[in-house]
């Protein structure tokens, strides 16, 4: 049996639903002669570890209680009870000790660096474990999306990276793009709606449903970012123009990428927290967005939130499209990306489905964590 020791960042959302996923495959697993190895969880304050990392790893009940008490929010990794001969690190320690972990296994067992956390902070230890022989997985796209110098780092094996859920949730956009580039088959243009928030808070609207009323509805289901203004705002559909623009050899910042915004500068979260904005923020912009769905409704035309990038621009906004096409026909926390290249010219290829949701990105980032496999000793 192969055993992959893998060190998980971020036990929110996607990251439980992932230990769930690893737990419930131990038998598929193991008839493909595979076992994930826990060596590590990380939230944004500590760390859990077994008391051997080399060979030891965290029990599936350990697993289990960690989903458990992390789902009530404020709850710390380092406060959980029954801990037996596993052992908890905080703040600065715990970062430590997951640079000693990597140093440790990178390049004996190899370890496999998963980020499921939406921080920014966590770049600074991929940069630093790809050069200890570390494989990386991600569904945070922000390691990606900061400067070029940390990307091209992210990037220098890139065999060893794998960042599917980032774009798309589970949707196969990053390996689709990436085997049409390594065809050479040149990428004239990419459009497509990228937010599964924005997908869903669009075909509520069209239904006569209120913005403030369907974000709440996407937030309870697990599509929004921990803070729903980082969709809202289009920073999290931007991101992912980001890495797609970035795959296809384009060397630009986020400033290069239009944005436009659902909500105004008064209402950002310098000014009020995610409490405020949802309970009192929000329901002031219901009226605008409606009347602009109902003035696009006249037409036969709905509201989506659309992305483009071709050769010139990368912009990302509100668009009004016809509701017989295929965007207008998108429903819920659908995605759909249309590439189009001189083999997929007039009818691009397509992808689509669900683009959100902590099941099918925790499925993502599971798949790819088995496509390094190969690169495990
Ligand atoms: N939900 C979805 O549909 C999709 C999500 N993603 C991405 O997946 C990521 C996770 O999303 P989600 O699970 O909803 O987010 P959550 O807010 O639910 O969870 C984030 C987790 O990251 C932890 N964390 C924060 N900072 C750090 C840090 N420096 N080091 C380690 N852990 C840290 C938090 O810790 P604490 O518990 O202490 O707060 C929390 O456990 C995001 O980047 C998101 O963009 C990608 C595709 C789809
Ligand atoms: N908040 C994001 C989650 C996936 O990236 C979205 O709504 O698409």
């Amino acid at each position: 049996m192969k055993a992959i020791p893998l060190l998980l960042m971020g036990c929110g959302g996607v990251g439980r639903q992932l230990l769930r996923h690893i737990a419930s495959c131990r038998s598929l697993h193991a008839k493909q002669g595979i076992h994930l190895r826990v060596v590590g969880i990380a939230d944004s304050r500590s760390l859990v570890v077994p008391s051997n990392v080399s060979t030891g790893e965290l029990s599936d009940e350990l697993l289990s209680e960690v989903c458990r008490l992390k789902s009530d929010s404020g709850f710390s990794l380092s406060d959980l009870p029954g801990l037996g001969e596993s052992r908890a690190y905080l703040g600065a320690e715990s970062t430590s000790k997951m640079m000693e972990i990597a140093a440790l296994l990178g390049k004996s067992t190899g370890l496999v660096v998963v980020d499921c956390s939406a921080s920014s902070e966590t770049v600074n230890i991929l940069t630093q474990v790809v050069d200890l022989g570390c494989c990386i997985v991600l569904a945070n796209k922000k390691p990606l999306t900061s400067s070029l110098e940390s990307y091209d780092k992210l990037m220098s094996f890139p065999r060893r990276i794998r960042h599917e859920s980032t774009v798309g949730a589970g949707l196969p956009v990053i390996v689709s793009l990436n085997r049409v580039i390594s065809s050479g088959d040149p990428v004239n243009h990419i459009t497509g709606s990228l937010s599964g928030t924005l997908g869903y808070v669009m075909s509520g609207i069209e239904d006569g449903k209120p913005l403030s009323e369907v974000v709440k509805a996407a937030k309870s289901l697990g599509y929004t970012e921990p803070d729903p203004r980082d969709d809202l705002s289009g920073m999290d559909v931007a991101r992912k123009a980001l890495i797609l623009a970035r795959l296809l050899g384009r060397r630009i910042t986020m400033d290069s990428i239009e944005v436009e915004s659902l909500y105004p500068p008064e209402m950002g979260p310098d000014v009020m927290s995610v409490e405020e904005f949802l309970s009192k923020g929000i329901v002031l912009l219901d009226k605008k967005i409606q009347e602009r769905a109902a003035s696009a409704s006249t037409f036969a035309m709905v509201l989506r939130y659309v992305c483009v990038i071709d050769q010139n621009k990368c912009k990302v906004g509100i668009r009004e499209v016809p509701k017989s096409s295929p965007l207008g026909r998108l429903r819920g926390s659908d995605n759909l990306v249309e590439i189009y290249t001189r083999c997929y010219n007039t009818e691009p290829l397509v992808i689509q489905g669900a683009g959100a949701g902590n099941d099918t990105t925790a499925a993502g980032v599971l798949a790819d964590i088995l496509d390094v496999q190969d690169l495990i000793p």
